[in-house]
Formats: structure tokens, C-alpha cells, sequence
């Protein structure tokens, strides 16, 4: 077909030619392949340096992340980790101040053990990030909308200047709340795109795993030596899930938002102050618009007691309490007990993090079920 085909579409049709013409890409479990002969010892050898199922994962992610280069990984921090490997004693990277508890521990452990200078900053604060991101930078690390905080950055503004100021800086971009669905952060002058493909890529949470895309030729053949030197990348049966996950993105995310957007509404008609994109009173309601085309499905709100949180957490019958997101079912968490206790009470202090902070996660089952637990649960812990 010569028309452009939109992502809903790419997301079945898996380009995958395979020796019996099986509709599905078979699951390569092999860990070795045999060589032909040792002129020509064929494109595999090693399922650590490459894999047919991986191989057919990372061509459609291609497609879907439109990227040059893509690479799929066992878990989003092991995609981080090879990213910043990248890095040497005394470069100085900038990143914001809300980001994945787990992203934080792996940026304070690269400051603390490999001498890195990392500095964190509200990313909404366009003129403070901005004048932090000097000819010095090397490195900067960007979350939108954060987690858990739901903090929306210019990407594209902050692209621009790291890249005027220095042409080598790496702008590293975490999609994972977003998927290339909603968002295409190398169109807006990212270097590095990275996701947990943990959360929606997947969408059933039963595996890890993690994604790298890039259009420059020179990152990506660092990113592929740190791949192969170290064994980061993704497993033959997970390439298998990931791939088939895939398919169902639109749909899953297109529901899940729409309960999101519902349950978000319900609660500021509580009068609660909400943090979701999707809605008006969010600082940066147009910025976001502007950005992506879509406003996901995990929104946090305060209740102004950890108590009354925790009461409220524990009440609920249809959502999990759970880490991750992204997930077919929905999830509650409080991120200072759970993804966010790696950030130390200090730091989470300095930052505003504020302790009662609830974070939910849409499913994709019925809305008024969602909103009616979240009803008698606020019942239950004696809130409003
Ligand atoms: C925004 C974000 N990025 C990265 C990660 C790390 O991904 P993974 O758990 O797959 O290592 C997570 C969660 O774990 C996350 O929430
Ligand atoms: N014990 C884990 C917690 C993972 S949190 C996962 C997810 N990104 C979230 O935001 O919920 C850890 O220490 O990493």
C-alpha cells in the first residue's frame, strides 16, 4: 500500500518472514544458532548478541517509535543503565526533580559511584532548567508527564537550547507514560527515546521489559556494544509477549484514558485537587496539548493526610495496590511507601514530595465500577 498507514494499523501487522510462514513470529528459544560454515557464520551466533524474535520485536517497534534504530531490552532501568554508561567521571548531567523513584536511584548511584555531577530541577520551570543546561552538559534527562507528580515539560524548548548550547548534549526522553501512541519525543528533538515496556507497551504485567529508539547512527552503536557487552538485552519469550502486547496498545490506552478522563472529572467535582493533563486546571494543560495527542491514564491527587490515604487505599476493592502502571486492570498506590521509597524522606522533602500523594492507574474496565469503588472507599476512610 502506497497510503500512509496510521499507528492503530502498524500495531497488528508485524513485517515477520519466517521459515514456515507462520502467522505469529515463533518464539526463537535457542541461545545458540549454528554457524553455516566459518566464512559465513550467519546473522545469529548468540541469542545475548541477537535473537530472530528479538529481532522481529525491535523492526516493529521501529515502525510504531518511527526511529532509526531500536532496541529491546529485559526492563526499563537496564535501558537506562546503558544509556548513561555512556557517560564519564566528572560530566555533568541535568534532570528533573520528579522522576521514577527507581530513574533517581540509578542517577544518585552514577553521581555517587562514578563521580557523574547530576543536578535536579523543576522541568516546568522552563527559564530555571534552561539556564542550568549550559556547553557543559552532556546529558539530560527528561520525564513528561513525571511520575508521579504529572509535571509537563517543553521538550522541544529544552531540546533546542541543550542542543544550541552544546551539539553533543544527549537529551534523553522517558516516553513510558506516554507511548509512541501519544507522543513522538524524537520529532521533538530528543536523541534518546526510552520506555518501561513493562507498563503499556505490554499491558498485561507479566513481564519486564524496556525499549531504547534513537535516529543518530553513532548512539545507537554504543547503545548496541553496551547491549551485547553486558546481556541487557530482552529474552526470546518476552520479545514473544512484548510483541504480541503490542497489538492491542490502541485499544488499551484509547480505554484506559477514557476512564482516566472520567474518574479524574469525578474527582474534582469532590473538590479534590487533581493532577491529570487531560484536564483544564492543569498548569500545563496547553503545553501538554501542544506535545502529545493523548492525555493517559495515570493521574495522582492529595487528600492532606497520609492517614486518611492509607485508609483510602486499603479500601478500595477493585483496584490493586500495586507498583507499575499500565497494566489491563487498575492500581492504586501511595508513591513515598512504594515506587518513590528508593528517594530518601530528605530528599523527598527538599523536593515537595508531597507523602499523602495517591496514584491511580486506569484500567480498561467499566468507569462508573471504577468511580463507584473510589465512592465507597473515600466512605469507608471517612473522606469528604
Ligand atoms: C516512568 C518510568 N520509567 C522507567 C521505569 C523503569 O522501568 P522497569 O520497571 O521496566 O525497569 C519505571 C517503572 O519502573 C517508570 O515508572
Ligand atoms: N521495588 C521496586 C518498585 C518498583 S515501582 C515500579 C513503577 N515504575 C512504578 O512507578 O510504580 C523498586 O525498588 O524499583
Amino acid at each position: 500500500m502506497t497510503k500512509k498507514l496510521s499507528l492503530e494499523t502498524e500495531l497488528v501487522h508485524v513485517d515477520d518472514t519466517n521459515t514456515h510462514n507462520a502467522s505469529i513470529t515463533p518464539a526463537y528459544m535457542s541461545a545458540t544458532f549454528k554457524a553455516k560454515d566459518l566464512d559465513e557464520m550467519g546473522p545469529y551466533d548468540y541469542t545475548r548478541s541477537g535473537n530472530p524474535t528479538r529481532s522481529a520485536l525491535q523492526n516493529h517497534l521501529s515502525k510504531i517509535m518511527k526511529a532509526k534504530h531500536v532496541y529491546a531490552l529485559n526492563s526499563g532501568m537496564a535501558a537506562l543503565d546503558v544509556i548513561v554508561r555512556s557517560l564519564n567521571p566528572g560530566d555533568e548531567v541535568v534532570a528533573g526533580d520528579d522522576l521514577y523513584g527507581g530513574t533517581d536511584r540509578l542517577l544518585t548511584y552514577i553521581k555517587t559511584f562514578n563521580h557523574i555531577k547530576v543536578g535536579h530541577y523543576d522541568t516546568t520551570n522552563l527559564e530555571l532548567i534552561t539556564s542550568k543546561i549550559t556547553k557543559d552538559t552532556k546529558m539530560v534527562v527528561l520525564e513528561s508527564p513525571t511520575n508521579p507528580l504529572i509535571k509537563i515539560c517543553d521538550l522541544k524548548a529544552i531540546a533546542d537550547h541543550a542542543h544550541k548550547q552544546n551539539p553533543n548534549c544527549v537529551v534523553v526522553f522517558d516516553n513510558t507514560m506516554m507511548t509512541p501512541l501519544f507522543m513522538s519525543p524524537l520529532e521533538l528533538g530528543a536523541d534518546i527515546q526510552y520506555e518501561s515496556a513493562t507498563k503499556y507497551l505490554n499491558g498485561h504485567h507479566d513481564i519486564m521489559a524496556g525499549v531504547i529508539a534513537t535516529n543518530s547512527d553513532e548512539l545507537a552503536k554504543k547503545i548496541f556494544f553496551v547491549i551485547n557487552a553486558t546481556g541487557a538485552g530482552i529474552a526470546p519469550f518476552d520479545s514473544w509477549l512484548l510483541l504480541r502486547g503490542l497489538k492491542t496498545l490502541a485499544l488499551r490506552v484509547e480505554r484506559q484514558q477514557e476512564n482516566a478522563m472520567k474518574i479524574a472529572k469525578w474527582l474534582e467535582s469532590q473538590n479534590i485537587k487533581v493532577r491529570y493533563p487531560g484536564l483544564e486546571s492543569h498548569p500545563q494543560y496547553e503545553l501538554h496539548k501542544k506535545q502529545c495527542k493523548g492525555t493517559g491514564a495515570v493521574l495522582s491527587f492529595e487528600t492532606g493526610d497520609v492517614a486518611v490515604s492509607k485508609r483510602i487505599i486499603a479500601a478500595c476493592e477493585l483496584y490493586s495496590v500495586t507498583v507499575s502502571f499500565g497494566y489491563v486492570a487498575s492500581l492504586i498506590s501511595l508513591p513515598c511507601l512504594m515506587s518513590h521509597a528508593s528517594i530518601s524522606a530528605e530528599t523527598r522533602k527538599e523536593r515537595e514530595f508531597p507523602e499523602d500523594l495517591i496514584r491511580l492507574c486506569a484500567g480498561i474496565e467499566s468507569a462508573d465500577d471504577l468511580i463507584e469503588d473510589l465512592a465507597q472507599a473515600f466512605k469507608v476512610a471517612g473522606f469528604r
